[in-house]
């Protein structure tokens, strides 16, 4: 397809997404990208590759130094880099706290690290540049300084890089250089997580009591709690009709569990849920292990927490709804199955439904985000996104079955309705 076929599609995409259709927004990333692609050379496009990590230094450095923090907290004035040297104590030769005036000379002459990291960071959209040497805060970046957004950055950056760098010496490593998808699996095996980290998987890591665990737990959860913003993106509850299903199923009594979230972390989901549906029935127990329980606050009237470890039998027994988010591409199917089946085991036959929500892979034409979660389900946790049939195998394995997938938005997680045969 030529360069002017792929902008005119683009502009049918776009006149779509004017219009409202909500699948547009996706298809137009997608078309971005092959556009891109055609109109690079070949040597531009495994350049652009090579050269993307530096984009992701420049922006770890920016936030770690507090550069964009600096300029976000300007409020909408601009920002020198020199007042941003100083402020966050960089490049002590070039600006000290007491800059002498011929250092102060200097800082023009001679680019500072910061000038040098927002220079990458201006071109690639973080950062506004107002004039020379002087930046304003965009969309971007107030997002980027946001806790969410700092700990998914500390989050893929601080454990990924890492893995990249030992990537190499992981697969050359001797006398065993297989590249292992499953910790445990065969065991004794060694994952490419427990090669940089020290762990097998990610989960080790985050409940280690050192100040790499401490600083990787609390950005993790941060990251979690904010993902699907429910002002700007479609949640599982509206992708699945829970306030028409979930009403008039009320509890059969009024111990009953209405919904339980197992290994539902910070609990943003059950809160949200009651926000939108206050009136709906029953019990909203939300359980996760006492590492995470223990650092939330308190939760909103009506929402209880349970610690439980889902590798045990589940102590809530007929709830209306068994409800998982983000779990099931954390582990292998043999780990998988194990935490199927204790909540099999709970549901009741007529009355219990099972809602996971997670990437449901189609056989072609992955998306690009849902592709790359799989691989990053590889590294961190030693787990992987599913198509509709490995999911349909994986229930059958534990006596459930697949009622119905409910797509969201093209590139987002499904909710896949799960019922006890
Ligand atoms: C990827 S997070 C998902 C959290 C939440 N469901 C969400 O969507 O934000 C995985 C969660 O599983 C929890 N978890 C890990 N192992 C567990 C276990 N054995 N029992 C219960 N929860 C566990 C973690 O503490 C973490 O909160």
């Amino acid at each position: 397809m030529s360069v002017i076929d792929r902008i005119d599609g683009l502009r049918k995409l776009a006149a779509a997404d004017a219009d409202g259709d909500a699948s547009a927004h996706h298809a137009m990333l997608r078309e971005l990208r092959l556009l891109q692609v055609a109109v690079e050379t070949p040597i531009e496009t495994t350049s652009r590759l090579n050269f993307q990590i530096l984009q992701n230094i420049c922006l770890r450095v920016a936030v770690e130094k507090g550069f964009l923090q600096s300029v976000v907290a300007a409020d909408g004035k601009v920002v020198l880099a020199s007042d941003l040297a100083r402020r966050t104590n960089v490049d002590v030769l070039l600006i000290s706290k007491a800059p002498s005036s011929a250092q102060k000379m200097m800082v023009h002459a001679y680019p500072l690290p910061a000038v040098r990291v927002m220079r990458v960071l201006i071109s690639i959209g973080v950062v506004s540049e107002a004039d020379e040497n002087t930046y304003a805060a965009n969309a971007v970046t107030r997002h980027q300084v946001t806790s969410g957004a700092i700990g998914a950055l500390k989050h893929h950056f601080d454990l990924d890089m890492k893995m990249g760098g030992d990537l190499v010496a992981y697969m050359r490593r001797r006398p065993d250089d297989t590249i292992y998808q499953f910790a445990g699996e065969p065991e004794g095996c060694q994952t490419l997580f427990d090669f940089s980290h020290g762990h097998p998987t990610i989960f080790g890591l985050l409940s280690s009591d050192t100040d790499k665990g401490r600083e990787q737990k609390q950005s993790f959860d941060d990251y979690m709690a904010s993902k699907r913003p429910p002002a700007s993106m479609q949640q599982w509850f509206d992708i699945y009709p829970a306030a028409s299903r979930l009403s008039n199923a009320g509890p059969a009594d009024s111990e009953t569990a209405l919904i339980v979230d197992v290994g539902g972390g910070p609990g943003q989901e059950l809160i949200q849920l009651k926000a939108k549906c206050p009136e709906l029935p029953g019990r909203f127990v939300l359980q996760d292990l006492p590492i995470t329980l223990d650092r939330i606050g308190n939760l909103p009237a009506g929402i209880e927490k349970m610690p439980y470890d889902f590798f045990t039998p589940q102590p809530i027994k007929h709830a209306r709804v068994y409800f998982m988010r983000d779990i099931m591409h954390n582990w292998s199917d043999v780990k998988c199955s194990q935490i199927l089946g204790n909540i099999a085991a709970a549901m009741d036959k007529s009355y219990s439904t099972l809602l996971i929500d997670q990437y449901v892979l189609p056989a072609v034409g992955a998306d690009l985000r849902a592709a790359e979660m799989d691989i990053l389900m590889w590294l961190h946790t030693s787990g992987l996104q599913r198509t509709a049939s490995m999911w349909e195998q994986l229930l059958s394995g534990v006596g459930l079955r697949v009622v119905k997938i409910w797509d969201g938005q093209t590139g987002m997680e499904s909710v896949i309705e799960v019922e006890k045969l």
